[in-house]
């Protein structure tokens, strides 16, 4: 299923990066791209062990109704330096017109580097259903009832 995105390049975004893409034809994710502010373009920006930043996309986009825009991790930096994102998976919601963020957490010990132009994330379009929240006075009796974390197995 191909769901059109509409995407906006935001007046300070690099107009040399690439929008997001998919990298392969069955990837899930289209890779978000850092667009960092000029100052930083050249040295990139520097996390700390278990710092956490906001990293612009230098993108808005349109999302459908009926779909939220996950933003997750990219497994590879994450396994090998912590790079990760401390609100994963973060949701854009259908009607947010802002900048598209990539909130970033360095879970290393070591410092690590946001390059500009980067492949810092991937976005996700899931449909969303709704729940039409309804008070009741019971709830109908399942195997499982109340038991939870680690409760079967035992
Ligand atoms: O990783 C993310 C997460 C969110 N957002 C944007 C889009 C989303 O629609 C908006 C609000 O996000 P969320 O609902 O998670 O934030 P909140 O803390 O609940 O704030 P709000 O009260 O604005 O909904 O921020 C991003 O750009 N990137």
């Amino acid at each position: 299923m191909s769901v059109p995105l509409p995407v906006l390049r935001l007046p300070h975004h690099d107009p040399a990066l690439p929008l997001p893409a998919y990298e392969t034809v069955d990837a899930a994710g289209a890779d978000l791209r850092a667009c960092l502010p000029e100052p930083s373009r050249a040295a990139g920006l520097t996390l700390a062990s278990l710092d956490r930043a906001a990293i612009p996309t230098g993108l808005a986009v349109a999302v459908p109704a009926g779909f939220e825009l996950q933003v997750r991790p990219r497994s590879g930096r994450a396994l090998r330096e912590g790079l990760s994102m401390p609100n994963s998976p973060g949701t854009v919601d259908a009607d947010y017109r802002g900048e598209l963020m990539v909130l970033v957490v360095n879970l290393g010990r070591e410092p690590l580097v946001i390059r500009h132009g980067e492949r810092i994330a991937q976005a996700v379009l899931c449909p969303v259903a709704r729940a039409a929240w309804t008070q009741a006075e019971a709830l109908d009796e399942t195997a499982r009832g109340a038991g939870g974390f680690g409760s079967t197995g035992r």
